[in-house]
């Protein structure tokens, strides 16, 4: 119930101006007096003085605890902190709580081995990051573990920024993982995450510290593969248009067509890539469906590199309309020679409003816009074929699989199959075995 209150407290703080942020929402109650006071009241010791410790300390403030600031030079640093905050020696201030957030760098913590003595029995929250994956063979925690063996030691808050801890949960991420080989310190630390309003998650035992500190350094995670994907596709068909129009015309017909290449052959590129991308979209799904008929069951796992496809299929898609937009852009501003084409076009655009029929109504257009060029000799130069009918061949793939697969007697059996119907009479639940490979399911149970 109290924590209902400081939580709609601290999001009240959302109205509080900048300076306001110097006095703590809630009055004090004295912690270490009252067993039963909640994790806010409590004091809470920061370590260093920079840009971390700064937004951790307001935050803290502003949720209602009471913060000692431990730094080696208090006086030049204390105009830095809310006034509510106290700021004076490292030593000082780690007598005052137990429970201390380490604020400084890794290659840092070797000077606070001074106070070894005073941190006896203390909860330190390791919240470093490092420059690159991997950076050290074992985490930040595990090394700060070992330097203060008679401490306890918490990994948490590094996913977080300054800015986040400083402008609010609201905006930024509101996850702060957390993890520590004790349940009760762990609990300690999720509980003040909770009151600064932040969603903590347990991520278990030291040994995910590696994992948590490596997160901040993966960009976009998700976007990795879809990117290169996209532009290893770009760097082909540039260099297969780059042929065809102009070092072809240069040998063979010594003319300078160097002029093309920024409009003309990038925009023969751009919708290539596009297209293909699209169907790289449906592709792993008309894979899964083969995979499904084949074995007849939908429990099966499917080999690694087609679920990662699978689960990269958002990604693929925004990246192809982003560069079919390119092309659109790229097209409508050349003087339209084609006016037949432009009309398609103009309907393409208007309907494609799923990617699958996006798919569909770009495979009329790149065929409407080739058809004339695919039987004319002179477009086939170094006897290369005309650049979209490459393209059409893997949407052509996906497309014809799309239509076999809504014959009704396929269409029924995948429809099944992905109800869960088997075609043995019995689930195979294929488990990793402890290599982690998937070995054929020896464990099985009649349905
Ligand atoms: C612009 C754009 C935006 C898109 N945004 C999204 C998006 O936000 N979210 C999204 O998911 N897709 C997105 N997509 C991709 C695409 O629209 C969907 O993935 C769509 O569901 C693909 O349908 P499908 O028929 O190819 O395959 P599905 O019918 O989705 O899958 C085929 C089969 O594989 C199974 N399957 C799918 N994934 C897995 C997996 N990882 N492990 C095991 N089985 C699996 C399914 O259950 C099904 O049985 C986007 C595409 C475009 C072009
Ligand atoms: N900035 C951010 O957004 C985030 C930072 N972090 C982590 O927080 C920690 C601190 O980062 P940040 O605040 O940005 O860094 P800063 O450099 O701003 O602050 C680090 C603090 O460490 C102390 N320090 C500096 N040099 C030494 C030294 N040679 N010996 C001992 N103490 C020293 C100083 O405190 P004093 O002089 O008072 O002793 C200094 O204020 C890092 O581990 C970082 O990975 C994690 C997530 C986000
Ligand atoms: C407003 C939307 C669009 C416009 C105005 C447009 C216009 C054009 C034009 C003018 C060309 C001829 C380019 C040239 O010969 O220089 C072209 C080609 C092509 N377009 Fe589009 N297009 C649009 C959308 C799309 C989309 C969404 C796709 C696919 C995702 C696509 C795929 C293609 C393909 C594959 C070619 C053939 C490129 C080649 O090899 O020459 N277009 N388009
Ligand atoms: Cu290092
Ligand atoms: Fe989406």
């Amino acid at each position: 119930m109290l924590l209902g209150k400081l939580r709609k407290a601290s999001e009240g703080r959302g109205r509080m101006s900048g300076g306001d942020m110097a006095k703590p929402l809630l009055g004090h109650r004295s912690a270490e007096g009252d067993p039963t006071a909640p994790a806010a009241g409590r004091t809470i010791g920061v370590l260093g003085s920079g840009d971390f410790a700064r937004s951790l300390a307001i935050r803290l403030v502003c949720s209602g605890f009471k913060v000692v600031v431990g730094s080696r030079n208090p006086k030049r640093k204390a105009g830095l902190f809310p006034s509510a905050a106290e700021v004076t020696f490292q030593a000082e201030a780690v007598k005052k709580t137990d429970v201390i957030f380490v604020a400084v760098f890794r290659e840092h913590y070797s000077t606070l081995c001074d106070l070894a003595d005073v941190l006896v029995g203390k909860i330190l929250v390791d919240v470093s990051n490092n420059t690159e994956i991997n950076h050290h063979k074992e985490s930040n925690a595990e090394y700060l573990a070992s330097l203060f063996p008679a401490c306890t030691v918490v990994k948490g808050f590094n996913v977080v920024s300054a800015w986040t801890l400083q402008s609010g949960a609201r905006d930024g991420n509101k996850q702060v993982l957390i993890c520590s080989n004790n349940q009760e310190a762990k609990r300690t630390i999720a509980e003040i995450a909770q009151v600064m309003g932040f969603t903590p998650v347990d991520m278990g035992c030291m040994s995910s510290a590696c994992e948590i500190e490596n997160i901040p350094l993966r960009l976009l995670p998700a976007w990795k593969i879809p990117i290169f994907l996209s532009l290893g596709l770009f760097l082909c068909f540039f260099t297969y248009n780059l042929v065809r129009q102009v070092i072809h015309p240069y040998i063979r017909e010594q003319k300078n067509k160097f002029y093309k290449i920024p409009i003309e052959v990038v925009n023969t590129t751009l919708p290539c890539v596009a297209y293909v991308m699209l169907s790289l979209v449906y592709l792993p799904g008309v894979l899964a469906a083969c995979l499904q008929l084949y074995y007849g069951t939908k429990y099966r796992r499917f080999p690694d590199w087609l679920d990662q496809w699978l689960q990269h299929r958002k990604q693929i898609g925004l990246l192809s309309f982003f560069c079919a937009a390119l092309h659109a852009v790229y097209s409508l501003c050349l003087p339209m020679r084609r006016s037949h084409r432009y009309q398609l076009i103009e309907t393409a655009v208007k309907q494609s409003t799923l990617g699958f029929v996006a798919l569909l109504i770009s495979t009329l257009h790149t065929l409407t816009y080739g058809w004339s060029r695919a039987f004319d000799e002179n477009q086939y130069k170094f006897y290369l074929p005309p650049t979209y009918t490459l393209t059409l061949l893997v949407p052509c793939t996906v497309i014809l699989a799309k239509v076999v697969f809504s014959l009704p007697c396929i269409h029924h059996r995948l429809v099944r199959i992905r109800r869960g119907w088997e075609k043995g009479r019995y689930v195979k639940f294929v488990l990793p075995s402890a290599t982690g490979e998937y070995s054929s399911g020896e464990t099985s149970s009649h349905v």
